[in-house]
């Protein structure tokens, strides 16, 4: 994959939940290291469009790209490098409950292929440091506040360097405040590491705050570079 190409690309594609049509005629290029929005009412589309990307619902239709992966040809999903190329932010988090934070990251770096036992811990120690958790690998999720488990799903995110992080309201249950910690570190991981993101939200406080370029599902649609109005 050339600089040039976009990291995500859409082109005509019809977006379906079974053989309901969610959103039809999709045409969206995002660049490497862009931060985007993806906002809508509930029910829009938004995470049937993030899922489309990770692999969730398979691309009847039209063409597509992710980090320079085909989303037509089968058993993408299983392709290692995608997953490797990849990362995934949930709203509730969806870390293992009965594991600590370190083995958690542990977990999806064997399961991605790593072997070595140094590189792991270098690694988990990596990731967990860039969130602000250095200290909090011995801890079970249950013991971590609501704020500080978005950082270990972003940690998880980060362990295979992804050039492409798609995240479904990250902030969707934080507080404004925690809220803020999480743009920035999303931001932080953007500019500093060249990672692409869009990120679904509701949020219009986060969207005035951390102002970016904003995609819109709307009415089985996608407007690129919608207008937002803060009224
Ligand atoms: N697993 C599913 N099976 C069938 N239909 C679904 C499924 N998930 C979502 N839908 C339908 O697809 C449409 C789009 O839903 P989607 O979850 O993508 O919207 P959204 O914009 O992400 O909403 P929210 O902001 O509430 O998360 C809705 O009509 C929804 O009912």
């Amino acid at each position: 994959m050339t600089s040039e190409q976009p990291i995500i690309q859409l082109s005509n594609a019809n977006i379906y939940q079974g053989n309901a049509l969610v959103l039809s005629d999709v045409n969206i290029s995002i660049n490497k290291g862009e931060f985007v929005y993806l906002i809508g009412k509930t029910g829009s589309g938004k995470s049937s469009l993030l899922k489309t990307l990770y692999g969730d619902l398979p691309l009847k239709e039209g063409s597509g790209e992710v980090v320079g992966f085909d989303l037509k040809k089968v058993d993408w999903k299983k392709v290692p490098y995608l997953r490797r190329n990849l990362g995934v932010v949930f709203q509730d988090f969806q870390l293992l409950t009965d594991r600590t934070v370190h083995d958690n990251l542990e977990f999806v770096l064997k399961a991605t292929g790593w072997k070595d036992r140094k590189d792991i811990e270098d690694k988990i120690n990596d990731v967990l440091e860039k969130v602000g958790l250095r200290t909090k690998g011995f801890k079970m999720p249950y013991e971590l506040s609501g704020g500080e488990q978005q950082r270990v799903d972003i940690a998880r995110a980060l362990l295979n360097a992804p050039k492409l992080i798609l995240a479904d309201e990250p902030t969707g249950n934080l507080d404004p405040e925690t809220s803020d910690g999480i743009m920035q570190l999303l931001f932080r991981i953007c500019r500093e590491d060249g990672t692409a993101i869009l990120m679904a939200t509701h949020d219009y406080i986060v969207l005035q705050k951390f102002p970016s370029r904003v995609i819109r599902t709307e009415n089985g649609q996608v407007a690129d570079n919608a207008a937002i109005n803060f009224a």
